[in-house]
């Protein structure tokens, strides 16, 4: 027997009988392995300046051409990251509409501003203590990274650290349960995320899946590396520069997967222009971004995403959003 979940179980059942076709083209594109950009983050902090410099450049040239990148010496202990992982008990049903949007996983989502309280953890107490340690250490991270990508368009790292807000960012903690059923259906639907920044903790088990040159490709787990993701509003805010890529995971037959993932995110307010001019897109600020994105995905399905803003625009398609989908942030 497999380790199912009667509520997902039931959950897709209902969809797959009732559903319409929701086919996804993208879905025939070739996947194959590959090894993510790896950066070794010890180099950020040496007093060298052409060893810094260079670790620079590595972070924006990987957030340029891959959006993805994995790092090394990020100064999150291994005792830390496994001390989360075991922690992450407890979880929310996410509500699709069919089966291709249905994600075979479920999410824990905790804002920042509730992370050392009390009452959201129920019996859990021992996740309060680590939860509070792993997001301190997190956010840290997140906040040298933006700002080293700030820096790099010529604006002080301060603009990311003003604009990045308590009240916004959150951890998600993932748990994809081993699937009992077709092959076809995802852990999470292919989407890309509405913040700035992701470090995103998977453990052995991963099939994580991003687009790079229109293809499918498999990110090689490793258990000493964390994964930094380039989201929309870097994308956006870097005027096209740096890439928001859809990504996605696949289901494993034989064992559940775990991961978390840490959301670098401004507050409702904070204006999102783009860094220069000409601007492909349009001004917005956070808030309108997620009711946009939020409104597309109730009436449609779908999550258009950046491409609404785009001066120039068309209305393209793009993937859901598996926030709006899953989880419904405070
Ligand atoms: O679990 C993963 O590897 C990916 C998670 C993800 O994409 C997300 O939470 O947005
Ligand atoms: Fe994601």
């Amino acid at each position: 027997m497999t380790n199912s979940d009667p509520p997902l179980l039931n959950h897709y059942g209902a969809l797959s009988s009732h559903s319409t076709r929701c086919d996804d083209p993208r879905s025939q594109l070739i996947v194959k392995e590959c090894r993510l950009p790896l950066i070794d983050l010890s180099g950020s902090s040496r007093r060298d300046e052409m060893v810094r410099q260079a670790c620079v450049e590595a972070i924006c040239g990987a957030s340029s051409e891959w959006g993805f990148f994995q790092v090394l010496n990020h100064g999150i202990s291994l005792r830390l990251v496994e001390k989360m992982r075991s922690e992450q008990v407890k979880w929310e049903s996410p509500s699709a509409t069919c089966p291709k949007q249905f994600s075979w996983s479920k999410a824990f989502h905790v804002p920042l501003t509730k992370v050392s309280d009390k009452a959201c953890y129920g019996e859990f107490v021992s996740l309060r203590e680590v939860m509070m340690e792993f997001t301190a250490a997190m956010s840290k991270l997140a906040r040298l990274l933006a700002g080293d990508l700030t820096e790099n368009m010529g604006h002080g790292k301060e603009v990311m650290d003003n604009l990045c807000d308590e009240s916004t960012c959150f951890l998600r903690l993932n748990h994809y349960p081993a699937r009992p059923i077709s092959p076809e259906i995802f852990g999470l639907v292919p989407h890309t995320d509405s913040d700035f920044l992701t470090i995103l903790c998977q453990d052995q088990a991963g099939v994580l899946q991003l687009t790079k040159d229109s293809k499918w490709v498999t990110v090689k787990p490793n258990q000493d590396d964390l994964i930094v993701n380039i989201r929309d509003l870097f994308q956006a805010w870097g005027n096209g520069v740096y890439k928001s890529v859809e990504h996605k995971v696949v289901t494993n037959a034989k064992m559940e997967r775990y991961s978390n993932a840490y959301f670098l995110c401004p507050s409702y307010d904070s204006s999102i222009g783009s860094f220069k001019e000409p601007s492909i897109y349009q001004k917005f600020t956070f808030g309108e971004y997620r009711d946009q994105v939020q409104e597309d995905v109730r009436k449609t399905g779908y999550k258009v995403g950046l491409s609404r803003f785009l001066v120039n625009g068309t209305d393209e398609r793009c993937p859901v959003d598996a926030h709006f989908q899953a989880i419904r942030p405070n």
